[in-house]
């Protein structure tokens, strides 16, 4: 059934894998449908990721990224997998893109949508003011929330791109935001998420 309105909860996805340890998921929009999942990443896993991304990132009052040619750390990558059913393993998912945003660091508005079907935001280090990301036709913004992950799917369930995931990343006003976003492609899985009944959705 689907629901109405916003809501928070213990989330499993229904997967045994997460019963034990179900994530904490604040649901911020349903269309589009954008979700904040709290407590996502462990300091160490935030702390490894940012080392390994190090040597390619400096901040920048522009966004300025580096792709870790790596692979996502281990456990990370079967967590986004018990929870979005997706095989998120290259090249599925593509490898993590750390983004440090210095003061004034900003992301103009985009899509993300070209072959992407999934975006997962990985909050490593937050900022002590401004860096929300915002979703501008959809008319809200998800505050930085540190070590906190904001998903979101960019095309509608029968593949067409999702106009109203149009976003930004706002300026960093102090302090400066580590992030690492995830891409997962649509091709090879598209009897993961399936289309419904209805072709307009
Ligand atoms: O940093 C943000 O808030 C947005 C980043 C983003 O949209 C991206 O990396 O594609
Ligand atoms: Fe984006």
């Amino acid at each position: 059934m689907k629901q109405l309105t916003l809501f928070c909860d213990y989330f499993t996805s229904g997967s045994p894998g997460l019963l034990l340890g179900p994530v904490k998921r604040e649901v911020l929009s349903l269309q589009p449908y954008v979700v904040l999942y709290h407590d996502f990443i462990t300091d160490a896993e935030a702390e490894d990721i940012k080392m390994l991304a190090q040597p390619g990132v400096s901040a920048s009052s522009e966004h300025f990224s580096h792709h870790l040619r790596r692979k996502t750390p281990r456990l990370l990558d079967q967590r986004i997998s018990l929870l979005t059913g997706l095989n998120v393993t290259h090249p599925y998912g593509e490898y993590l893109q750390v983004v440090n945003y210095g003061i004034g660091g900003h992301y103009e508005p985009h899509f993300d949508h070209a072959t992407v079907r999934l975006s997962i935001l990985l909050i490593l280090f937050s900022v002590e003011a401004g860096g929300s990301t915002a979703f501008i036709y959809a008319n809200f913004s998800v505050p930085v929330v540190e070590k906190a992950a904001i998903f979101w799917w960019n095309l509608h369930r029968n593949g067409q791109g999702d106009m109203d995931t149009l976003h930004a990343g706002c300026p960093v006003l102090i302090g400066d935001k580590w992030v690492a976003n995830k891409w997962i492609h649509e091709y090879g899985q598209e009897f993961q998420h399936r289309c419904s009944l209805n072709p307009e959705e």
